[in-house]
């Protein structure tokens, strides 16, 4: 009797269980951009990238609802080895899970941000179907990141070269501090970017200047960043705590406020930004719709602020 019971009990709970899971899965794939019918192999490019350890990536979620991603591989100015890609996708999944997030920001410890992929795991990896994975992993990782419905941005310490400059199109906006460098050093190297960063330049700065960049291998320090309209700011601090402390109180002037509220002006930018005109109006119909009659708004109409 009390096991049939203890079955009755378990069993809907094992269901919600596995449809929390399904729903999250499927979320992941509408979220990301490859899947299996783009010859994209996740389990075989994971394991692989799994036998380049080194490194982490670390994330804290702070009470004002801004997370800090930390790339963790000083040793190798933060270079990302495979398993710091594994767990960058590891953290944005945890990301996608936080519903009390508005803010992100990303850097480097050690006071640099990122001198892109690690060349060590490159060179072991350099076959067509390695790399082909590895780019549509990190494609995947970073349109995730890009679409996250929390306001991002990357704080450039140091320097943020070939795939630590692309990691830094993937958020909103950039802060740079005095004396640090943006470099797409790809053709050096015999490359393109591969992680979506050439797409993402195009959409900050233009195709001319993405162009120059590119191709230049220009280095971007933070007067030209500002003129090309890359950075937002030049912080006043290269030390890493005040720095963060900056990068902190800058993002807060826009994540203040309601969290449904944020995310949800995050999301009908996102829509904007991405979807052809229509669909971007209808989406942000739908995402109106999850906040009108809300309590900020409800709060609103009894206050009847004035805007002054
Ligand atoms: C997606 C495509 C890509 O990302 S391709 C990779 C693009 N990145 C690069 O080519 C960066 C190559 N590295 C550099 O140019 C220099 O190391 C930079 C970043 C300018 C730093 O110079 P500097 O301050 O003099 O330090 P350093 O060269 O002594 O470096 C310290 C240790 O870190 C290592 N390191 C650096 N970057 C990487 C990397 N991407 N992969 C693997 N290791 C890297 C250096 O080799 C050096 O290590 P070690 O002390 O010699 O053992």
């Amino acid at each position: 009797m009390t096991l049939i019971c203890y079955r009755e009990m378990a069993l809907p709970l094992w269901k919600n269980l596995l449809q929390t899971t399904k729903e999250r899965i499927l979320q992941q794939r509408r979220l990301s951009l490859y899947n299996g019918a783009h010859g994209y192999e996740e389990e075989l490019i994971k394991k692989k990238l799994q036998q380049f350890a080194g490194g982490s990536i670390n994330l804290s979620k702070e009470d004002n609802g801004i997370g800090i991603l930390t790339l963790n591989n000083p040793r190798l100015m933060n270079a990302f080895t495979g398993t710091m890609m594994v767990e960058l996708q590891e953290r944005i999944t945890e990301l996608e899970n936080w519903k009390d997030g508005k803010g992100l920001i990303v850097y480097g410890a050690g006071n640099t941000f990122c001198s892109g992929s690690d060349l060590n795991a490159v060179k072991e990896i350099s076959n067509s179907q390695d790399g082909m994975n590895m780019c549509m992993f990190m494609q995947n990782t970073l349109t995730r990141l890009m679409r996250l419905p929390l306001i991002s941005v990357a704080l450039v310490q140091g320097k943020a070269f070939g795939g630590g400059a692309e990691l830094t199109t993937a958020c909103d906006f950039r802060l740079m501090t005095p004396g640090s460098e943006i470099r797409f050093v790809h053709k050096h190297m015999g490359l393109v970017p591969g992680w979506g960063g050439a797409a993402r330049l195009v959409r900050i700065v233009g195709s001319g200047a993405a162009l120059q960049l590119l191709s230049g291998t220009a280095r971007v320090d933070p007067e030209k960043a500002l003129r090309l309209g890359f950075s937002e700011q030049t912080l006043s601090s290269s030390d890493e705590t005040r720095a963060l402390e900056e990068a902190r109180a800058w993002l807060s002037q826009y994540t203040e406020g309601p969290v449904s509220v944020i995310r949800a002006m995050k999301k009908v930018v996102t829509a904007g930004r991405e979807l052809p005109l229509e669909d971007a109006l209808r989406t942000e119909k739908d995402i109106f719709g999850t906040v009108w009659g809300g309590p900020a708004n409800l709060q609103a109409l009894v206050r009847r602020p004035k805007h002054k």
